[in-house]
C-alpha cells in the first residue's frame, strides 16, 4: 500500500475554506437599467439656456426693493425649499442682511403663527440666528404651555414644527414645540385633504431639514403647487432646473455605474453589497449643484471603496485576512500585493491605481492635498474596522467611552466629507482643509449620528452575526441600563448632535457654507436611510423611491 502521504492530508486540511461570516445580502434591485442612459448635450444646453430668462426675472423680484419683507421672506422661502438659493446667493444674503438688521421682537406681535415661522425657517437656514422668542406669545403666560388654540392653525402648526428642527442648545421653547407639534399634526393628519394633508404628511414623515435637498425641492414642487405658483418665472425656472439637473445626474449615475462594473467587484468580491445607485444617490445627497459634477463621481467611487471594505471586514474576511490587508492598506504600496488573499488583490489594485490617478489629476490644480488627506482617512479607517474586528474576535465589548473614540472613525464620515472635497475645485482652500482636518465640531457631530444612529438601526442584526462591538451593546455595558434606555440615551445624543450642526451653519460660520453643506447633508443623509430602518442593507423602501423619482421617471410637471 502506498505511504500515506501525510503532508497531502496537512495541505488538504490546511486549504480547505476557513469559517467566514457570510451575511447573504439582498441583491441589487436594479440591475444594469442606469447603463443605457445616453445624454443629449444639445437637450442641457437648451434647458440651460432657457432658464436664463425665468433666472434672471426672479432676480429683479428678489432684490425688488417696493416688496413687503414678509412677502420677500416667503419667496426666498420657496427659492431655498425648490433648490435655487445657490443661483442667487448674494441677492438673497443682502436682503436678509437688510431685514435681519431691522429686527425688532416687538415687529412680531402682530404677526401670525404661520408667517413667524417662515421668516424663522429662511433666517435659520440662511445661517441668521433669528431669535426663537419670536415663538414666546404663542405660549400661555401662566400655564407656560402652547395656547391650545393654535392647535387649529393646521399650517402654522406645521410652520412650527419645520422650525423647530433648526433648533440649537438652549432653545427649550422649540424642544417643546417639536413634540407638541408633532403631536397635534397626527392627530388631524387623517382629516386633511389636498396639498396640505401631502404637505403635514410628507414633514411628519420626514421634516424638510432632515431630508434630502434634491428629493425635498421636488416633493416641495408637488405638494405646494400654490406656493410655487405665485410667480410664473419661478415656477419655469423651477422646472427647467429639475429637467437639467436630472439628465445631469442621470449621466454622472451611468458613468459611476459602468465604472463599477468594469472593475468587476460584483465577481472579485461577491460577498458586498451590491448598492452603486444608492452610494450615488447618497453622495448626491452632500451637493446637487451642477459645479460638483465631478466632485460627486470621485466622492461616490471612494465610498464604494468603502462598502468594500466594510463588508469585507464584517461579513467575508478571517481576522487574520484583516490584518494583513490592514497593514497593507497603512503600506499602501504595490509590493503589499502578495501579502494579502488572492480574492482581495484586485480591490487594492484598483484602490491605489484610482487614488494615484486622482493625485496626479489634482496636482495639476495645485490641489493633491485634498487627495492625501482623503487616503490618509482611509488608512485611518481600514484602523478602525480592524480595531472593531478584534473586539469581535476577542469577544471584547468595549466600554463605551472606547467605543466612541474608535466609532466616530468607523462612522466613515471623515472620509466621506474629505473626499468630497477632492473634486470641488478652488473653494476648497489651504484654510478649508485645514478646517477639516482639525476634526471640528460641526464634522464630529456628523460622525456621531452617523455611527449611533446605525447602531441604533442594525445593532440586532450584527449582534446576531456575533459583532461584539456596538454603540448599543458598549452603553448597556458601561452604564448598566436596559436595551431601551440605552437606545433612549442614543437618540438624546442624536438629538444634541443635530443641534450643534446648527449652531455649526450659523453664521458667523468657521469656513463657507459650501464646505459646511456636506457635513449637514451627511447627516441628513443619515435620517433618510436609517430613520426607519437599516435602509442600506436592505433599500427597498426610502432609497428605492427616492432612485425612482430622480433617476427612474422622467421630470413628469
Ligand atoms: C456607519 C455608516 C452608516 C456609514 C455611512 C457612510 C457609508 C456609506 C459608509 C460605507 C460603508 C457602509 C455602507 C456602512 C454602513 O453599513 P453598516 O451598518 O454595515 O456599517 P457598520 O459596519 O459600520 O455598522
Ligand atoms: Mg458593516
Ligand atoms: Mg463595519
Ligand atoms: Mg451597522
Amino acid at each position: 500500500m502506498a505511504a500515506v502521504d501525510t503532508n497531502a492530508t496537512i495541505q488538504e486540511k490546511t486549504t480547505a475554506e476557513p469559517v467566514r461570516p457570510l451575511a447573504n445580502f439582498p441583491p441589487s434591485v436594479w440591475g444594469d437599467r442606469f447603463l443605457s442612459f445616453t445624454l443629449d448635450n444639445s437637450e442641457l444646453e437648451g434647458y440651460a439656456k432657457a432658464m436664463e430668462a425665468p433666472k434672471e426675472e426672479l432676480r429683479r423680484l428678489i432684490v425688488d426693493q417696493t416688496m413687503d419683507s414678509n412677502k420677500k421672506l416667503s419667496l426666498i422661502y420657496s427659492v431655498h425649499r425648490l433648490g435655487l438659493t445657490y443661483l442667487f446667493l448674494q441677492e438673497i444674503e443682502a436682503q436678509l442682511d437688510k431685514i435681519f438688521k431691522e429686527f425688532n421682537l416687538q415687529n412680531y406681535d402682530e404677526v401670525d403663527l404661520y408667517t413667524t415661522s417662515i421668516n424663522f425657517q429662511v433666517f435659520r437656514h440662511l445661517g441668521y440666528k433669528l431669535p426663537c422668542d419670536v415663538f414666546n406669545k404663542f405660549k400661555d403666560n401662566t400655564s407656560g404651555a402652547f395656547k391650545e388654540d393654535i392647535s387649529t392653525d393646521v399650517k402654522g402648526m406645521l410652520g412650527l414644527y419645520e422650525s423647530s428642527q433648526l433648533r440649537t442648545r438652549g432653545e427649550s421653547i422649540l424642544d417643546e414645540a417639536s413634540s407638541f407639534t408633532e403631536t397635534k399634526l397626527k392627530s388631524v393628519v387623517n382629516n386633511l385633504e389636498g396639498n396640505l394633508a401631502q404637505q403635514v404628511l410628507q414633514s411628519l414623515r420626514r421634516p424638510f431639514h432632515q431630508g434630502m435637498p434634491m428629493v425635498e425641492a421636488r416633493l416641495y414642487f408637488s405638494n405646494y403647487s400654490e406656493e410655487c405658483a405665485t410667480h410664473e418665472c419661478l415656477l419655469k425656472l423651477a422646472k427647467l432646473h429639475f429637467s437639467y439637473l436630472e439628465l445631469q445626474q442621470k449621466e454622472e449615475l451611468r458613468i459611476v455605474s459602468k465604472w463599477w462594473k468594469d472593475m468587476r467587484f460584483q465577481e472579485t468580491t461577491p460577498y458586498i453589497r451590491d448598492r452603486v445607485p444608492e452610494i450615488y444617490l447618497w453622495i448626491l445627497g452632500l451637493y446637487f449643484e451642477p459645479r460638483y459634477s465631478l466632485a460627486r463621481i470621485i466622492a461616490t467611487k471612494i465610498t464604494l471603496f468603502l462598502v468594500v471594505l466594510d463588508d469585507t471586514y464584517d461579513a467575508y474576511a478571517t481576522i487574520e485576512e484583516i490584518r494583513l490587508l490592514t497593514d497593507a492598506i497603512n503600506r499602501w504600496d504595490m509590493s503589499a500585493m502578495e501579502q494579502i488573499p488572492e480574492y482581495i488583490r484586485p480591490f487594492y489594485k484598483i484602490l491605489l491605481d484610482e487614488y494615484a490617478e486622482l493625485e496626479k489629476q489634482l496636482a495639476i490644480e495645485g490641489r493633491a492635498k485634498s487627495v492625501i488627506a482623503s487616503k490618509e482617512a482611509f488608512q485611518d479607517i481600514a484602523r478602525g474596522y480592524l480595531e472593531e474586528a478584534e473586539w469581535t474576535n476577542s469577544g471584547y465589548v468595549a466600554s463605551f467611552p472606547e467605543y466612541m473614540k474608535n466609532g466616530l472613525i468607523t462612522s466613515a464620515y471623515n472620509v466621506i466629507s474629505k473626499s468630497a472635497l477632492v473634486g470641488m475645485g478652488d473653494i476648497v482652500s489651504e484654510n478649508a482643509l485645514a478646517w477639516y482636518e482639525s476634526h471640528p465640531k460641526t464634522l464630529q457631530a456628523s460622525e456621531l449620528i452617523s455611527r449611533l444612529q446605525d447602531d441604533v438601526m442594525t445593532y440586532q442584526f450584527e449582534r446576531e452575526r456575533g459583532q461584539s462591538a456596538t454603540g448599543v451593546d458598549a452603553y448597556i455595558k458601561t452604564y448598566g441600563v436596559s436595551e431601551k434606555e440605552a437606545i433612549d440615551e442614543l437618540k438624546i445624543m442624536i438629538e444634541n448632535a443635530w443641534k450643534d450642526i446648527n449652531e455649526g451653519c450659523l453664521k458667523p460660520r468657521e469656513v463657507s457654507m459650501d464646505l459646511l453643506a456636506p457635513i449637514l447633508n451627511l447627516a441628513r443623509m443619515i435620517d433618510v436611510v436609517y430613520r426607519y430602518d437599516d435602509g442600506f442593507t436592505f433599500p427597498g423602501k426610502t432609497m428605492k423611491e427616492y432612485i425612482t423619482l430622480l433617476f427612474v421617471g422622467s421630470v413628469s410637471m
